[in-house]
């Protein structure tokens, strides 16, 4: 039983110990190892090729190392191949924490001070009760929920949307197509944490933002084809939204000439939300591959037809 891991030879360093001392019984290579590509049953990677995976027949598990799936190409992986997004504490741990802070930069009218403080202006604004933000998750997967667990104290209006949607207690949770304009109607933050699947590209449009309450901001810590570019900065422009906190864009890098890096209503940061910790992750697959020999279901199997 094999294990090949091809992301960062650093943090491959902390998985191999943890393999070692936990499970050594599951051989662990990585690609600067001679090792017989017969033997490996699970990959650990992040964007695998179409060449490693084909020169690996008896591949049974491909773990992605991250939160998200939609870097892999569905397309060059046999359909017998079962898909595991990664689920670790430290993923969810600064999710919440980037979550928190964008909330509260917005609630806080942070870009109006960023503002006031270049041209030296002494400008208060009144405060609003948090009481009185109301504040939405789209996605309530692993992430949505932590996310929304750790908004909780401040006292914001919780609500949740998802296809399928969910019972979150002190949160207002709707469901599917239908529910999404009532949903987005009563956010003045919306939080984008959804999977990046076919039917949520392109979702943060001119169609569903506009019905968002006039003064709403938006979060995009999913993934940045989530967003319509264009959509966003007319609505930011027409003032319909006040502000945008984006982690993650399309491409990336964002090229310098981007109008989102100059843009005073938007705030950027290059994809850092969060990040797998190397112990959690080595753990985390370590209990699935017991799950998977026990017959057992695996923490975040994909269903490969659905996309998350
Ligand atoms: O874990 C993920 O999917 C990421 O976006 C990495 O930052």
């Amino acid at each position: 039983m094999a294990l090949l891991y091809t992301s960062d030879p650093t943090r491959g360093r902390i998985w191999r110990a943890i393999f070692a001392a936990e499970a050594p019984d599951v051989a662990f290579f990585d690609p600067s190892q001679n090792y017989d590509p017969a033997a490996i049953r699970y990959l650990a990677a992040w964007a695998p090729s179409a060449d490693l995976i084909a020169s690996l027949p008896n591949l049974e598990i491909l773990f992605s190392i991250g939160a998200g799936i939609d870097q892999f190409d569905m397309g060059v992986l046999p359909p017998h191949i079962r898909v595991v997004r990664m689920i670790e504490p430290g993923i969810a741990a600064g999710m919440v924490e980037y979550a928190t802070m964008a909330v509260l930069a917005l609630h806080r009218n942070l870009i109006d001070y960023r503002a006031a403080q270049k041209d030296a202006r002494w400008a208060p604004i009144k405060l609003a009760p948090a009481g009185e933000r109301r504040v939405g998750v789209m996605g309530l997967g692993n992430l949505g929920q932590a996310v929304l667990q750790g908004l909780k104290p401040f006292g914001f209006p919780l609500s949740g949307w998802s296809r399928s949607g969910g019972v979150i207690e002190g949160v207002t949770c709707h469901a599917g197509e239908a529910a999404l304009p009532a949903f987005l109607g009563q956010c003045d933050i919306l939080i984008c944490l959804l999977p990046l699947t076919s039917e949520t590209r392109g979702i943060l449009c001119r169609d569903n933002l506009s019905q968002l309450p006039k003064g709403a901001a938006i979060i995009n810590v999913g993934r940045g084809p989530h967003l319509v570019e264009h959509d966003l900065l007319s609505l930011l422009d027409e003032a319909h939204l006040s502000g945008a906190v984006l982690d993650v864009t399309d491409p990336e890098p964002l090229p310098a000439d981007h109008p989102f890096w100059a843009h005073p209503r938007i705030m950027l940061t290059p994809h850092v939300a969060s990040m797998t910790r190397p112990d959690g992750a080595a753990r985390a697959l370590i209990a699935n591959i017991r799950r998977f020999a026990a017959g057992q279901p695996m923490d975040g199997e994909v269903a490969r037809d659905r996309g998350y």
